[in-house]
């Protein structure tokens, strides 16, 4: 292979100096043709890291060198290098329009500079579709720019046979691409595409290089597939894009239509008066790189940028995955799908802004990809992909990135990416303070700069593995513990176990909870009942009855403790009574058993039992009737006023209306109501308080007459003493 227009294919006939770009199994160098000396840029793939065999890549790299036209990169030569294979090209000074972008103009470029690249990279494609090629990755990191304003469309082929081998979608269901660029039938395995897939990215393209990026770009992957088919196309908003012009906005809607037999092709897209204006390039696109350092020294930084943004994610377990979603950040269309599994993972996907519209992407999956619901709910999947976004910074694209990129560089960086970045920028770049980057830069407003790294240093947590209930705990757990404690209340609890449930990613499928390992234990299971039944002793559940609100009702206070609200009772009375506080949960509970209030002793009646113990007995039993008593007063003054509240909270009483608008008839039936239903606890609680008067004064008839006892007890012993 090559030896075309003198390059030959002698290794040594190279010498490799920076590197000028990075893909998903290359490396691009700048580097020197010594017989001519002429500066080249050296595609290097990594032989290992391609799936296609050597021969897929020869005829790949034939083609290449066969193409000829000016907007398209093609190929000088090719040979093989150890495990790689070199793709000789002609350097491209400016890199491509992503890393200007990410350099220099994280916002999107002016749509004269947007016209001009556009109409030469459609000549491309073009050229391509009449060759009867598509080129199934078109994208802003894919179109070439020189100092002289020429636009080259790269990529082509060499990189699609290192991957499918000429067919993207391969039998595994499996293909490669750039999830954002790509379009619906693409996406949608066996619809079939053709040369209008291109027309679609080259449409997402438009919107890349307007907004600095692509639309979904702050999605993950399987989320983005779900947006392109379900969603409606992506475009230039007519308020939010107001400067761009009515044809520009048109001529993008046009490429942007999912049925790909509607959108137009190449050719007659180029008649469109979008292009028929736009400027020659070397007129428009110069000034774009007119003050900025070379282009390896831009990639240097990038590069740095992106290590340090790796370097955020200490955990292990997050390094692949942060690896992967930079990779994806940065556009590079190796992402390799596995479409069974994105389906399984994007059905597990939700995110907390987006619940309504994660319900919506399911729904859409299984019409457009013909799965019922319950595909989505089987645990067998084995995966589950939260929501992953590493960091807003990462997330929000280019742009963000670039936001970043001016914190440090003018030195105000504090995290560790900035410090990273920061040592090596300025000497990278070479710039100084009031070098070019710096002016360019220097615009954005410290809001953005404050804002950026708000965003960077709060990452968003995201988990990929197996669903298993350590996951799923780890975190709901923790939250769970965190509110209890705020709320004691049983309902309160319920209420937040409800939000908790919400708030948390949807989990389908069984789990299985682990066994309480203590009462603290951070990763107990929530009983359905609440805390407040686990604070009751084993006797006590035997006789629970009933758990009302705060209290608890067993079989052997129930007489005792039937409807009356006790979280009034004064504290004072409460130190003797037998209604105590749960020290678990700080719920009443009532214990009847520790004052029998019927007991008469038995044995009182026994002449061989000492004066003295009876009178300490009925000095005991004297106090607890006083305090009984007080107990029972304290309970009156206060029940009135608590049984309102209470029986309005439960709905037992009707409040009366608030709004004057009620009328005066409402009024009057809810006051009477009202006043019914209080009158009829107010003589229930009369009768209540009449038998508690009854038995306490037959406790005071059996003090006395027990005292009389005594006392005819006291003086028989002194008449036998006097008799003796
Ligand atoms: N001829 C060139 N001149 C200057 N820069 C180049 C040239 N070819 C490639 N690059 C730079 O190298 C980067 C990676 O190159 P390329 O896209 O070919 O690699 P890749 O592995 O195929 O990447 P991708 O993942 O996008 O397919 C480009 O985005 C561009 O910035």
């Amino acid at each position: 292979m090559g030896g075309s227009r003198g390059y030959s294919a002698n290794p040594s006939d190279y010498k490799l100096l920076e590197e000028i770009g990075y893909g998903a199994s290359a490396t691009v160098y700048r580097a020197i043709y010594l017989p001519f000396n002429d500066v080249v840029a050296i595609k290097c793939l990594d032989l290992d890291r391609c799936n296609s065999n050597l021969d897929d890549i020869r005829r790949e790299a034939q083609t290449m060198s066969l193409i000829d036209h000016p907007n398209v990169i093609r190929a000088y030569c090719s040979f093989v290098v150890d495990r790689n294979l070199w793709v000789v090209m002609p350097f491209m000074s400016e890199g491509s329009c992503l890393h200007l972008m990410k350099i220099a103009y994280p916002d999107g470029l002016e749509e004269p500079a947007i016209g001009s690249i556009l109409k030469e990279a459609l000549k491309a494609l073009d050229y391509l579709h009449r060759q009867g090629h598509i080129h199934r990755d078109v994208k802003a990191g894919n179109i070439l720019l020189d100092n002289n304003g020429t636009v080259k469309l790269a990529d082509f082929g060499v990189s699609a046979c290192m991957f499918d081998a000429g067919d993207r979608q391969r039998s595994r269901n499996t293909f490669v691409g750039t999830p954002c660029w790509m379009a619906p039938e693409v996406l949608q395995p066996g619809s079939g595409y053709n040369s209008k897939a291109d027309i679609w990215s080259f449409g997402i393209t438009a919107l890349e290089l307007a907004h600095g990026h692509a639309p979904f770009s702050k999605y993950p992957p399987m989320k983005v597939l779900l947006m392109t088919i379900q969603n409606a196309p992506p475009g230039l908003d007519y308020d939010r894009d107001k400067k761009f012009s009515k044809s520009f906005k048109e001529m993008v809607a046009m490429c942007l239509v999912k049925d790909q037999t509607k959108r137009p092709t190449a050719e007659k897209l180029l008649k469109h008066s979008f292009f028929k204006h736009a400027k020659p390039p070397e007129l428009s696109l110069k000034k774009l790189f007119s003050d900025l350092p070379p282009l390896w020294n831009r990639v240097k930084a990038l590069q740095l940028k992106d290590a340090a943004q790796l370097a955020l994610k200490k955990m292990p377990s997050a390094e692949q995955e942060a690896l992967s979603q930079s990779e994806y950040q940065r556009g590079v269309s190796a992402w390799n799908f596995d479409l069974d599994d994105l389906k399984a993972q994007a059905s597990l996907v939700c995110d907390d802004d987006d619940i309504h519209e994660c319900k919506d992407d399911d729904e859409s999956m299984k019409s457009s990809l013909g799965h019922k619901a319950t595909a989505y709910c089987d645990p067998s999947l084995g995966k589950l992909s939260l929501n992953r976004e590493v960091s807003q910074a990462e997330c929000r694209g280019p742009g963000s990135i670039e936001l970043l990129q001016i914190d440090c560089l003018n030195g105000k960086g504090k995290n560790l990416e900035c410090a990273i970045v920061e040592a090596g920028c300025q000497e990278i770049l070479g710039l100084k303070k009031n070098g070019s980057i710096i002016d360019v830069m220097g615009s954005t407003s410290e809001k953005d700069v404050v804002l950026t790294r708000a965003n960077t240093v709060k990452p968003r947590e995201t988990q990929t593995g197996p669903l298993t209930p350590g996951v799923v705990l780890s975190r709901s757990s923790s939250d769970w513990v965190h509110n209890s404690e705020r709320f004691e209340n049983e309902s309160l609890l319920a209420n937040e176990r409800v939000r908790q449930v919400r708030k948390a990613p949807s989990f389908s499928g069984p789990l299985m909870l682990p066994n309480r390992a203590s009462g603290n234990s951070l990763s107990a299971p929530i009983k359905p009942s609440g805390g407040f039944r686990d604070s009751l002793d084993e006797k006590s559940k035997a006789n629970l009855v009933q758990i009302k609100g705060r209290f608890s009702v067993t079989s052997e206070n129930l007489d005792l403790v039937k409807d009356i609200p006790l979280g009034t009772v004064s504290r004072r009375s409460l130190q003797t009574s037998p209604i105590r506080k749960s020290a678990s949960v700080g719920d009443w509970i009532l214990e009847s058993k520790k004052v029998p209030i019927n007991h008469a002793p038995k044995d009182l009646t026994n002449g061989s039992v000492s004066a003295s113990i009876f009178t300490t007995h009925l000095q005991n039993l004297f106090q607890q009737t006083s305090l009984q008593q007080g107990l029972i007063v304290n309970l009156l003054n206060s029940l009135q006023s608590a049984e309102v509240v209470d029986a309005s909270q439960n709905g037992k009483l009707p409040l009366l209306p608030r709004s004057e608008s009620n009328g005066n008839v409402e009024l009057e039936t809810a006051a009477s109501e009202r006043e019914r239903l209080l009158l009829g606890k107010i003589s229930e609680l009369q009768s209540r308080m009449m038998n508690l008067r009854d038995e306490l004064n037959a406790e005071k008839l059996r003090y006395e007459e027990l005292q009389q006892e005594l006392r005819l007890m006291a003086g028989a012993e002194e008449n036998g003493d006097d008799a003796a």
